[in-house]
């Protein structure tokens, strides 16, 4: 399943985030969205999960216009991205009923709308295992704790397992490991790769060039006019384009 968006243009009132800017995340691929503060890579990952409409441009799930086909179209669409915040925000209950969450909402629909939801996306999402997830993430013991038992690495980690347990074609992560340890870190690293490895697509924005070069196969980079630069990670890092792009990389302040 691709998701693509292309030449989407987004602002906020009368100001003008991006222009122009166009990213698909493909089937067991992870792309990096790097760029300075500001410059629109939370906003660009809430275009591709369906969250807000672009001002102009297309979002497409597997080649459908998503925001010219009906709503409950869409909110189909939008069940198979799972997304994951810098912030955890677990509920009050236990760290399984937190993984369990989506989980829960699909199974709690009527046997009729599944079926029609499943000719729509093709597979049955929401059969997945919460338990499963929790062990991608090594959590899987902790599973009947309330969750603000939790250090935040872990409520982050547990915060993956939801987005995973529901079984998404897409994991959407804005900046996933910002507020954690090394050891959290891997962690998390490690499940993307796994999720890769099940042929989940990614995309990650992150501040961090070593993640980026750790875990993504492409590279974004997110400037002022929009992306100015894309391709394998490798090729981002060592030879780039853009000379703004190696000034960035080389952590000179370029915006
Ligand atoms: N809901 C909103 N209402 C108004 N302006 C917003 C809103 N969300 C974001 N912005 C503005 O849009 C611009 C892009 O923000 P965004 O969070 O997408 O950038 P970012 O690259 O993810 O930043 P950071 O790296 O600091 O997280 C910023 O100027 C921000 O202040």
């Amino acid at each position: 399943m691709t998701l693509a968006a292309t030449d989407v243009h987004h602002g906020y009132a009368d100001e003008t985030v991006f222009e122009g800017v166009s990213l698909s995340v493909t089937p067991g691929e992870v792309v990096a969205i790097i760029g300075p503060s500001g410059v629109g890579k939370s906003t660009l990952l809430r275009l591709l999960a369906l969250f807000d409409a672009p001002d102009s441009g297309t979002v497409e799930y597997e080649g459908v216009d998503v925001w010219n086909a009906p709503e409950r179209e869409r909110l189909e669409y939008r069940r198979q991205i799972g997304m994951v915040f810098q912030d955890a925000s677990l509920f009050d209950a236990s760290v399984r009923r937190n993984a369990e969450y989506g989980l829960r909402v699909r199974k709690s629909w009527p046997e009729r709308l599944q079926h029609e939801l499943v000719s729509l996306v093709g597979k049955r999402n929401g059969t997945g295992d919460a338990i499963e997830a929790l062990e991608t993430v090594g959590l899987a013991e902790k599973a009947d704790q309330n969750a603000d038992s939790l250090s935040g690495g872990e409520a982050q980690r547990v915060a993956f397992a939801r987005a995973l347990a529901y079984d998404p074609d897409v994991l959407l992560l804005d900046e996933p490991t910002s507020d954690l340890d090394p050891r959290n870190t891997a962690v998390i690293e490690d499940a993307v790769l796994e999720a890769r490895a099940q042929g989940i697509g990614v995309a990650i924005a992150t501040h961090d060039m070593h993640q980026a070069e750790r875990i993504a196969d492409r590279v974004a980079v997110l400037l002022g006019d929009g992306i100015i630069e894309i391709g394998p990670t490798d090729r981002v890092f060592d030879e780039p384009d853009d000379n703004r792009t190696r000034k960035f990389i080389e952590g000179e302040l370029i915006y």
